[in-house]
């Protein structure tokens, strides 16, 4: 479980970027944290495992206070935490199964010249985690001989090796054709529900956040304006979150710009 309570950060250059932030996500939910840019939704997630020091407030994960945490014991617990980036964040030249495996050291500077050091057991799990992510053939390719889908399923892999408590989306589709990211958006979910395991997804797309997530929190200039369940994103909530706009509009041209862009040749190659 994590739980924020009074989590505020206001950066130097007195940029507010979140006011009061509190909340709790139970074991194996999937929150979809939405908002317009400048929200805060980066910060918060950054905030979570300390990559931005929050101003004020407490981050709880499992019995440990995160916000107080330093050097050693802060990388011990950022080991706890699972995250899956929009650029996916891999090591280019190493291979699909050294990506993975890397996840086994977390954060942990100069971890290449431990690459060696992996056993068994660790391997193992990283061929399993692999064949859950649908790319066990491919472990012995380099990383940037893949598609952007089969990408983010290795990043996937790679924060599950860790196996960690809490996983943290950052904007996990910003860079996929329609399809795959709800591929990718469903592998999430996927994983999460079997492994109980709670997650924060920081998303644009409102329509994937909705299919997908458990429970949807709305941020606006800071502060959380919508906590509740996705089919209580009405138009009048998307008002409050986002200002005003035609929402039927904006959900038709989400379903037809979906429609255009999921060619036959996009899907070949992301359908690993
Ligand atoms: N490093 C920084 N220094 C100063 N201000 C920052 C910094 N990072 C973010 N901000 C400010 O904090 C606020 C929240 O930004 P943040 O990136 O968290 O929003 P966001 O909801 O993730 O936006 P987007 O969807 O565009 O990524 C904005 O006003 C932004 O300008």
């Amino acid at each position: 479980m994590l739980e924020l309570k009074h989590l505020s950060k206001t950066y130097r250059t007195g940029d507010q970027a979140l006011t009061d932030i509190g909340f709790t996500v139970p074991a194996g939910q999937v929150v979809g944290l939405i908002g317009p840019s400048g929200a805060g939704k980066s910060t918060l997630i950054r905030c979570i495992n300390r990559l931005v020091e929050p101003s004020r407030g407490s981050v709880v994960l499992g019995d440990t206070e995160l916000t107080t945490l330093r050097d050693r014991a802060l990388r011990k617990a950022r080991r706890r935490i699972g995250m899956i980036f929009q650029e996916y964040a891999l090591v280019e030249r190493l291979t699909v199964m050294e990506n993975v495996l890397s996840g086994r050291l977390g954060y942990v500077a100069g971890w290449r010249s431990f690459l060696r050091r992996f056993n068994r057991e660790d391997i193992a799990l990283a061929f399993s985690l692999l064949e859950k992510v649908g790319l066990a053939e491919h472990y012995n390719k380099r990383a940037d001989a893949l598609s952007g889908g089969q990408r983010q399923r290795v990043g996937i892999a790679r924060a599950l090796e860790q196996n960690p408590e809490l996983l943290l989306v950052d904007e996990p589709t910003a860079s996929l054709d329609p399809k795959t990211s709800r591929q990718i958006m469903r592998l999430i979910q996927t994983v999460c529900r079997e492994r109980n395991l709670p997650a924060i997804i920081n998303i644009h797309d409102v329509m994937l956040a909705q299919q997908f997530s458990d429970r949807i929190i709305g941020l606006r200039a800071g502060e959380v304006v919508f906590d509740g369940k996705p089919e209580e994103l009405t138009d009048d909530v998307l008002t409050r979150i986002y200002g005003e706009e035609d929402w039927a509009q904006v959900r038709k041209d989400q379903t037809d710009e979906d429609n255009d862009r999921a060619s036959p040749a996009v899907d070949l190659a992301e359908g690993v």
